[in-house]
């Protein structure tokens, strides 16, 4: 019996212990040159290969690494700089490729960055945009399109990391964006031609794939892997049409090298025939999104062509089910033969933690059932062996008793959760009035002047509160101690909200790692790791608390820090949390339920804290869904059932509060055209949205639909470094109060200053809060 192969598309890069985050930042703040963080880079690459050698992946991927982004690496790659960087078209630097990342006060030196998030458009060289890639919580930068622009070979990082591997013994195989993805996944930003179609640009772009492919085939890669998960999307025509074009071209240039090109995140339902008809050596398919097409799949797939199953699961962290994978391999053998059948798995395993081995405190249970990159490695190499023939039947027996373990573990199943979520009914979803009798009420109570100002939770996570935390969690910082220091740290930033004038304060988060690790870390049936971390965009990573089990709120999560805050001042505090359509998409959550009935154990544990809050006499609690949007299903067709029980969801949460209790909600980073009837059916008496860098253009979906509630466009980019001035934010809510009646209309920032340094935040506030005034004193006088 011939051996398997097996591989992976992708590995982490940002290092167990997240080396590349703190190398990376050392560089950004001048402590160390640039040859060191290469170096950092490329220690970790070789570390890498040599872990997957070292499970036993026959072919391992190169390229895959990144400083920042894969995205980004193709825009250096082709050349496809925009020019407000000042690039002199030479080799795209490792400055300039950072320039583009988080913008770059001067566009000639652009190696100095200038921000975490990007820029504002008034600096020279402000960032390029990012965006979550598919329905992962990692970002990539967008590509940037005019009509005439142009694409050259213009760094050799691809070719760099190959030879690389070479050197290290390893054949390995580059991993590169495809030519229909990466055009996807651009905008055009091209004020004289807005209406530019930017698939017209792949004439110009195939050649430079061409070269690229032409290259690393003369210098010996038996392999290319070219990803288009755009596969898993909606195609238009125009898209289909690229697709059969740019595989004709680049299988031409590939030469000896044969290619793969890979699909993932989902099924390819009428794209099925288009993308087995491509005419490359092997395809990969992700069979755990894809599960139920996987016969369809095997039934059309050509005979000269090698099939790569993503049967491990790249996007959670669950031990893989053997036999539940074999049954698949198994099909796919009898059809295909030994010889055409890769193991894999489903998607590259960026979005996966590293590994479990340095996890010293996760519950023994429960570790028992997982798999982080390392151990997916290891299921790989496994599987493979068992399909051959040739495998470890004990790791099939013992991967057996731990699915055994973990389906019967009375840990899990929690009958009064379960009994909670099926007795729930549409009044639990209600509030006892309809909104403009609740706006009366709460106008009343509140007694907020026109324009209120508010932020959106988060102050400045400074370098102080992260050590006093980590220290903490060290023992080198007592309950009590670290306890003094956050009711410190929070009455300070109260305190200081009041004296500037911001009509609703908030408590400042200080408490908080992360607003979903910090309430899994307090939730019966979530566990969570030390080292799990997942890159997120650039250097900042996150790090997914684990939900194995039915949802229950053992105490109140947050009524302590909120009545301490409310007890500073005399404002309406506004009550803080996050709610469970977030929680569920930016958490690692169980695969032996449907996402919504796990939803629906967080709306009910999240209702108890708020109305514990409003017990405790707290007036005002903010309930966060910034993911809302952003876990939609990659399919239209899909997304209605999405939004039935991510609103539900949210109402229940919600509005089991009295009239006078105001809900607010906050989304950042969404488009909402396409959902809006969705965010008014949540029905919270204020949502806090990001609009300032469009210019406010993000409010038109409101103002179209006649969104009825009260709303705060944010008027402050909290991505950018920059202090807005009082004009620029006049200026934004002047835009929005021609829209939105005076009444409905808020003022805050964006989103949460976490990211942001104080000596940003103070200013810019200040003026926010003049802002208002002015306006208000305008308002007035009119009248
Ligand atoms: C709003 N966003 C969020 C997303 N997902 C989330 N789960 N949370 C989000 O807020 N997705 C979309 C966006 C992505 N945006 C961000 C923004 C910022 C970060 C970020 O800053 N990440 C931090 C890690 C945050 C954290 O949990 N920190 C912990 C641990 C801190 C730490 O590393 N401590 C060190 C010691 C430090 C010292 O001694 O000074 C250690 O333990 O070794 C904490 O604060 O306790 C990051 O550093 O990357 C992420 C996504
Ligand atoms: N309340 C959170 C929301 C971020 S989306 C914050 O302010 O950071
Ligand atoms: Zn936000």
């Amino acid at each position: 019996m011939s051996k398997i192969r097996t591989h992976i598309l992708g590995y982490p890069r940002i290092g167990e212990q997240r080396e590349l985050k703190k190398a990376t930042e050392l560089y950004w703040k001048g402590e160390i040159p640039a040859p060191a963080l290469e170096s950092v880079g490329k220690e970790l690459r070789k570390h890498h290969w040599k872990k997957q050698q070292a499970a036993g992946i026959d072919l391992v991927p190169c390229n895959d690494f990144s400083f920042y982004d894969q995205v980004l690496d193709a825009i250096c790659l082709f050349g496809n700089v925009p020019a407000r960087f000042g690039w002199d078209g030479g080799s795209v630097s490792l400055q300039t490729l950072f320039a583009i990342a988080r913008g770059a006060r001067d566009s000639k030196a652009a190696g100095s960055e200038c921000c975490g998030g990007s820029c504002g458009s008034g600096s020279a060289g402000f960032a390029s945009e990012m965006t979550k890639w598919f329905d992962t919580n990692y970002h990539y930068i967008v590509p940037e399109f005019k009509a005439d622009t142009q694409f050259k070979l213009s760094t050799t990082k691809i070719f760099d990391e190959f030879k690389e591997a070479q050197a290290l013994g390893l054949n390995a195989k580059p991993v590169l964006v495809g030519p229909v993805t990466y055009l996807t996944l651009g905008k055009v930003q091209d004020s004289a031609n807005p209406d530019f179609d930017r698939f017209e640009l792949l004439d110009r772009l195939l050649p430079v794939y061409e070269e690229v492919i032409a290259k690393l085939a003369a210098e010996g890669a038996e392999w290319i892997q070219i990803d288009e998960p755009v596969f898993a999307l909606d195609l238009s025509e125009r898209q289909k049409e690229c697709f059969i074009e740019s595989y004709a071209r680049l299988a031409k240039a590939a030469g000896s090298a044969k290619l793969l090109v890979a699909t993932y995140f989902g099924e390819l339902r009428d794209n099925l025939a288009l993308f087995l008809g491509l005419p490359v050596a092997a395809l990969h398919y992700d069979a755990v999104r894809g599960e139920a097409e996987v016969d369809a799949l095997l039934n059309a797939f050509p005979a000269d062509k090698i099939l790569s199953l993503g049967v491990i699961d790249g996007r959670n962290i669950w031990k893989n089910n053997y036999d539940a994978s074999l049954a698949i391999l198994e099909q796919a053998k009898a059809k295909l033969g030994a010889a055409r059948l890769w193991v894999s798995a489903s998607s590259s395993l960026l979005h996966s933690p590293v590994s479990l081995a340095s996890e010293k405190k996760l519950d023994a249970e429960i570790k028992d059932w997982l798999a982080f990159a390392d151990e997916k490695l290891v299921e790989i190499v496994t599987l493979a062996g068992l399909l051959s023939g040739s495998g470890d039947s004990a790791a099939l027996e013992a991967n057996r008793a731990s699915q055994k373990r973990r389906r019967e573990s009375r840990r899990i199943h929690n009958p009064a959760v379960k009994a909670r979520v099926a007795a729930i009914t549409a009044a639990d979803g209600k509030r006892d009035s309809v909104f403009a009798v609740r706006q009366e009420v709460q106008r009343e109570k509140l007694g907020l002047p026109l324009f209120p100002t508010t932020t959106i939770g988060s102050f400045p996570q400074t370098a102080e509160v992260r050590a006093a935390r980590a220290k903490w969690k060290k023992s080198a910082l007592s309950d009590a101690e670290y306890d003094a220091f956050l009711k410190e740290e929070t009455r300070k930033c109260i305190e200081w909200q009041d004296e500037i004038g911001i009509d609703m304060p908030v408590h400042g988060e200080f408490e908080r790692n992360d607003m979903v690790e910090y309430f899994g870390e307090q939730l019966e049936g979530y566990v969570f790791s030390q080292f799990g971390w997942v890159q997120s965009y650039g250097s900042r990573c996150v790090k997914p608390p684990i939900l194995f089990g039915d949802i229950t709120r053992p105490k109140p999560m947050t009524v302590g820090w909120t009545s301490f805050a409310q007890s500073v001042t005399k404002n309406p505090m506004k009550g803080m949390l996050t709610g469970p359509v977030t929680i569920l998409n930016w958490s690692f959550v169980r695969d032996d339920q449907p996402r919504s009935v796990s939803c629906k154990q967080l709306a009910l544990a999240i209702r108890d804290e708020v109305l514990d809050l409003e017990k405790a006499g707290v007036r005002v609690i903010q309930i966060d869904e910034a993911a809302l949007r952003e876990g939609l299903p990659l399919r239209k067709s899909q997304w209605q059932e999405y939004l039935d029980w991510a609103v539900e969801s949210f109402r229940i949460t919600a509005n089991g509060v009295k009239d006078e209790t105001q809900i607010h909600t906050h989304m950042c980073y969404s488009e909402f055209n396409d959902i809006i009837g969705a965010i008014a059916g949540m029905d919270a008496d204020v949502i806090t949205i990001e609009t300032s860098r469009s210019n406010m253009e993000l409010l038109d979906a409101f103002v179209e639909f006649k969104y009825p509630n009260e709303i705060g466009p944010g008027v402050y980019d909290i991505h950018s470094p920059r202090i807005p001035s009082v004009e620029q934010m006049e200026s934004l809510i002047k835009k929005a109060g021609a829209v939105i009646p005076a009444g409905n209309l808020w003022v805050n920032p964006d989103c949460g200053l976490k990211t942001r340094g104080w000596e940003e935040v103070r200013p810019a506030l200040i003026n926010m809060v003049e802002a208002a005034r002015k306006l208000r004193a305008a308002a007035l006088a009119a009248v």
